[in-house]
């Protein structure tokens, strides 16, 4: 799992610590953490857009330097960069302000400090602000990120120093100009603004360099790895049978969207669940492709309604509501929910809105769900009472009791029609199958990324295709984390 904790709790952990080093000890920690990363792309170990130096002495090193604390790490970096004989150029933002011990190291070292960015550079260290940036970049830190833009279109690799300069720490938010990077590398912590986007995309690459802080064991964030989702995959026993591998229900479809019940029904034949039941108008379409499909209505153990149900459906949407299974509602079946249906519901609720479905349930427009998806998703997961999963470039999971997970797979080609309608029966059929709203989201999410990629191979990919690669996903993130016999055994008597 990757933990992210937001600017107030680094800092408190850093205060924590700082009381019991030495003054400056965990600046050093962070400067040769970030050295050593540099060092290492220098040499060629990372994504590097030009054929590799094979070595640091002779390399050209940019260092963009701001008035505060980032800027001194930077700073300190740029110094252990010039003692191992690389060319290292030094841009304050203003001089005044330049970190002190930073700058006489930087100069003893050999490094200079320069007007601009020189050209021909191989990297460049962004160190113009860190978690002390507040709102958008003003315009001298503005023009320097621009210098930034320029180096890297040139061939430079950009480091971003503990998070991209104009990316909001705590939110991923951007207001304007920010340094776009291909490595960040982090101090202490993830910060939730490097797993979420829009700040995830400026990023890149994250590598987190350990400064020895204690924190809180309930991140603010989080993203599930391999063996995370490995460990919640319903597995059927040696004594499971269909029934109590869990039954999901789809209600989807329409004569217009007979599709949707297709692409519903085929994200929920590979999640797991023993069976899946169809409900609704397209079931000669779906039995054409599925013949194993149930249908009509029956015992469920979790219901997804919603996928291109049209707008003459929502009274058996409302019955479903009032039920006490777990129940999904996406696409249609969002249309005009009201928070007080979903408050009275005992069962657990799951909502899958993209960004235009969760501004018309709040009320607000897209873009400003697009731009702020952490805080959207939490006002939607609070006012609903209910789990929500916010599809888009970054998917954030929330649940009412403010617990986040973000998804770390996908591609963007998955922007691609019905890819929705997989990941909804995908994550009805994980809550049939016995998860909770959170983990079957974020297991769903996972996975459904993940077979994005295996089929998509970047190529543009349909959302059958992104059907068809759901077992290979579920394969490799079994494989890679080796969590065979971990696994969730399900559908066994007395699980
Ligand atoms: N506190 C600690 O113990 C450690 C901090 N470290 C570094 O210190 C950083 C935090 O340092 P600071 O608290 O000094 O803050 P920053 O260096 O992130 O930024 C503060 C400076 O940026 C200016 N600023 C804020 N918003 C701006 C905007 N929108 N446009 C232009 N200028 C803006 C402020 O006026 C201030 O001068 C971390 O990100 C990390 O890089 C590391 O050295 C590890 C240890
Ligand atoms: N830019 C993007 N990057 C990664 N994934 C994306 C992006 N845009 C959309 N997606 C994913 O593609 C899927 C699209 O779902 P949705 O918008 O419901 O489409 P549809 O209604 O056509 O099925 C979601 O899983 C979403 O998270
Ligand atoms: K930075």
């Amino acid at each position: 799992m990757r933990s992210a904790y937001g600017v107030e709790t680094v800092r408190a952990a850093e205060r924590e610590l700082m009381a019991r080093l030495p003054d400056g000890a965990l600046m050093q920690r962070a400067a040769a953490g970030l050295a050593a990363v540099c060092a290492q792309l220098l040499r060629g170990g990372g994504p590097g857009r030009r054929p590799a130096r094979r070595k640091v002495a002779g390399a050209r090193v940019g260092v963009l330097v701001g008035g505060g604390d980032n800027g001194g790490d930077a700073l300190y970096a740029g110094a252990r960069l010039a003692r191992r004989g690389a060319g290292v150029y030094a841009v304050l933002m203003d001089a005044g302000r330049a970190h002190g011990g930073g700058l006489a190291a930087l100069l003893a070292a050999g490094g200079r400090v320069v007007e601009r960015l020189p050209e021909r550079l191989d990297l460049v260290l962004d160190g113009l602000l860190g978690i002390g940036g507040r709102g958008g970049l003003r315009p001298a830190a503005a023009a320097l990120a621009a210098q930034a833009d320029t180096a890297r279109a040139a061939g430079a690799l950009v480091v971003a120093v503990d998070l991209p300069s104009g990316v909001d720490a705590d939110t991923g938010e951007v207001a304007g100009a920010v340094v776009g990077a291909d490595v960040t590398v982090t101090f202490g912590a993830y910060k939730p603004g490097l797993l979420i986007s829009p700040g995830a995309t400026y990023a890149g690459t994250v590598r987190l360099v350990d400064i020895g802080l204690a924190l809180p064991a309930r991140p603010e964030v989080s993203a599930l790895q391999d063996a995370d989702v490995a460990g919640l995959l319903p597995v059927p026993g040696a004594e499971s049978d269909k029934y109590r591998r869990g039954v999901v229900g789809v209600l989807a479809g329409s004569g217009q969207y007979p599709g949707a019940a297709v692409l519903a029904v085929a994200g929920a034949l590979r999640g797991g669940a023993g069976a899946v039941r169809y409900v609704g108008p397209a079931d000669q379409a779906v039995l054409a492709r599925f013949p194993e499909t149930l249908i009509g209505t029956g015992r469920v153990q979790a219901w997804v309604a919603g996928p291109g149900l049209g707008d003459g459906r929502l009274a058996e949407v409302e019955r479903l509501l009032a039920s006490d299974v777990p129940l999904l509602v996406d696409a249609d079946g969002l249309r005009g929910l009201s928070p007080e249906a979903l408050r009275r519901r005992t069962a657990p609720t799951l909502l899958t809105p993209h960004a235009g479905e969760a501004a018309a349930l709040l009320g607000v427009d897209r873009a400003s769900v697009e731009a702020q998806r952490l805080r959207r998703a939490r006002e939607l997961a609070e006012r609903y009472g209910a789990t929500v999963l916010l599809k888009g470039s970054t998917t954030v999971v929330c649940d009412p009791a403010g617990q986040v997970r973000v998804n770390p797979t996908g591609t963007p080609w998955l922007a691609t029609a019905g890819s929705g309608d997989v990941l909804s029966g995908l994550a009805g059929s994980l809550l049939a199958a016995g998860l909770d709203p959170l983990d079957a989201a974020s297991a769903a999410a996972y996975l459904h990324g993940r077979a994005a990629h295996h089929a998509a191979a970047d190529a543009p990919v349909t959302a059958q295709q992104v059907a068809e690669a759901l077992p290979a996903a579920w394969r490799t993130t079994s494989e890679a984390s080796g969590a065979g016999g971990r696994a969730r055994r399900v559908g066994v008597s007395g699980t």
